[in-house]
């Protein structure tokens, strides 16, 4: 998937702020890890109809800076649905500004589980049938 443009389902957009960095004054890995998360579960939300919660990170990358005033992007792009999961490949782009040319910052597979109520992994369904793998 990494290419030289973003692909695949955008699932959140914001802009980078001064409340978001780290002690060097660049943006905290762990404030674009936790957008990746929020994209990723509406991603996996909408894919799944139902409530998720995130059970891993695998395969992570910090690739470049992110810098206050950066626009954030993350894109989602399905990996797999099992019987309870689905993970999903995301990436996050910035556009930098008086720059034309979105770079790929960080991407990473993240893996969601359907929950039900009480919080118990769940049975995806889709079009009325469950998913098996
Ligand atoms: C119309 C709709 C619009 C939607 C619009 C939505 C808007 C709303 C967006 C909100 C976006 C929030 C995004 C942040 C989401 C959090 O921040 S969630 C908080 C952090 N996560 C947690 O607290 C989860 C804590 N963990 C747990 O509760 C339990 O471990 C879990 C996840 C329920 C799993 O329970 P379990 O008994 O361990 O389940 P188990 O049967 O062993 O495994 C279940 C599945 O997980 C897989 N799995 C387990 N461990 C792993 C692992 N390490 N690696 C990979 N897969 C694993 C298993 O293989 C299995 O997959 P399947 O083969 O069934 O497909």
């Amino acid at each position: 998937m990494t290419g030289n443009e973003p692909q695949g389902d955008l699932c959140i957009r914001t802009l980078a702020m001064p409340a978001d960095t780290n002690a060097n004054g660049d943006i905290f890995g762990g404030w674009l890890l936790s957008q990746m998360d929020l994209g990723g579960g509406v991603f996996a939300g909408k894919v799944a109809k139902s409530r998720t919660v995130t059970v891993a990170i695998e395969a992570m990358n910090f690739r470049k800076a992110v810098y206050v005033g950066d626009l954030v992007s993350v894109h989602a792009n399905l990996v797999r649905v099992g019987r309870t999961s689905i993970t999903v490949h995301l990436e996050a782009w910035v556009l930098r500004r008086r720059e034309q040319q979105s770079i790929l910052v960080t991407d990473g597979n993240f893996t969601y589980v359907s929950i039900d109520e009480q919080g118990h992994p769940q049975p995806i369904q889709r079009d009325g049938a469950t998913i098996s793998t």
